[in-house]
């Protein structure tokens, strides 16, 4: 059930935990951000033993003999395996820092944010993940009400406010106002569908298995630049011979690649409109959208929105971490009272 719950109750919290699919994030009361790495661990098949946690487990994927497991216990921002969720929160904080919380009674009470969809059992299941830990009380907050709060928006006035949170797998849309949700939807397009439609479309037309690491056609077709006479070569492997080769991109294919999430996106931006009172569509008017979350980076992204919706489109100072930044002064009790929806 949602309750609406007065700031209070965040402030009387310790730690601020932003568990993404693709990153996880945590900051402790007067610490600052302890923690910022990939959700990703790397575990002993036979023995069940960690073997590496965040950058390190990360590097490892697509590269591990049998006896290694890359796992990524988060999927479009939910925690899918409390055990591993937990073992690499214990991991990427550290003993040293779990003690000094320990002390401190750090842990007693932890925030974290949760998609604003979030079903029962995904509430339950960040809930047991922050208890796993050590946390005697979570509270979870909304992650477009805290990266609205981690961009600067004015969320708790009475105008609306649009925020789009750009994650891995997922786009969370909501129009905000008075503290709270008004109107949201969540969209499963984020930088990875991007990036898998462009290996997707390599894979098809160019019989070409691209490195998970190789974005740059990626960025070249969402910018729009390029010469068609310099158009870029990728490396990659061959689908029949399995052999290394190279092959020439044009940047107009890929972009048409990756046209469907795109209108996707703006699709669904047009959907939380109409769900919203005039009152509120017309300040977004003036005031258009603000991008969060990792893949507002993505190159023309914003270009493309603005395109696409007719509206002013603005990039947080800090996308990546607008989520967390706003749940850290919701903590740290920079935040001007508001009713802040906790669940
Ligand atoms: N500089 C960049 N340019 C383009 N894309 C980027 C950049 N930095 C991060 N990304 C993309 O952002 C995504 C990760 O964003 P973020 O860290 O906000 O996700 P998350 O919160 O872990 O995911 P989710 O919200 O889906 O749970 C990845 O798809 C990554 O490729």
């Amino acid at each position: 059930m949602t309750v609406s719950k007065p700031l209070d109750q965040l402030r009387r919290c310790s730690v601020a935990v932003d568990v993404g699919s693709a990153r996880t994030r945590v900051h402790i009361k007067e610490a600052g951000l302890v923690v910022d790495e990939p959700s990703v661990v790397a575990v002993n098949t036979y023995s069940g033993a960690l073997i590496a946690v965040g950058t390190t487990a990360e590097r490892m994927d697509g590269r591990t003999p049998g006896h290694i497991r890359v796992v990524r216990p988060v999927s479009n921002g939910t925690v899918i395996d409390i055990e591993m969720a937990q073992r690499m929160l214990r991991a990427l904080v550290g003993t040293s820092v779990r003690r000094a919380w320990r002390r401190r009674g750090a842990m007693q009470r932890a925030a974290v944010t949760i998609p604003h969809n979030a079903d029962p059992l995904a509430r339950t299941a960040a809930v047991e993940t922050l208890t796993g830990v050590g946390a005697k009380q979570v509270e979870l907050v909304d992650t477009p009400t805290a990266a609205g709060v981690g961009c600067g928006l004015p969320v708790e006035h009475p105008e609306a406010t649009m925020i789009l949170v750009c994650g891995a797998t997922t786009t969370q849309i909501a129009v905000l106002s008075l503290g709270a949700i008004v109107s949201a939807t969540t969209v499963p397009m984020g930088g990875d569908t991007i990036h898998h439609a462009v290996v997707q479309h390599l894979r098809n037309h160019h019989e070409l298995i691209l490195p998970s690491q190789a974005v740059r056609p990626l960025h070249l077709a969402l910018t729009g630049e390029g010469d068609p006479g310099e158009a870029p070569e990728v490396w990659g492997r061959d689908v029949a011979t399995g052999t290394a080769r190279t092959v020439r991109i044009d940047p107009d294919d890929v972009r048409a690649a990756i046209q469907a999430p795109l209108t996707g996106l703006s699709d669904a931006i047009r959907s939380v409109l109409h769900d919203c009172p005039p009152d509120l569509v017309a300040d977004l008017a003036d005031r258009g959208m603000m991008l969060a979350g990792g893949s507002a980076l993505l190159p023309g992204l914003d270009e493309r929105l603005r395109t696409g919706t007719g509206m002013p489109v603005h990039i947080a100072e800090q996308p990546s971490l607008s989520a967390v930044n706003g749940l850290a002064a919701m903590i740290e009790g920079q935040v001007t009272p508001l009713n802040v929806q906790v669940h």
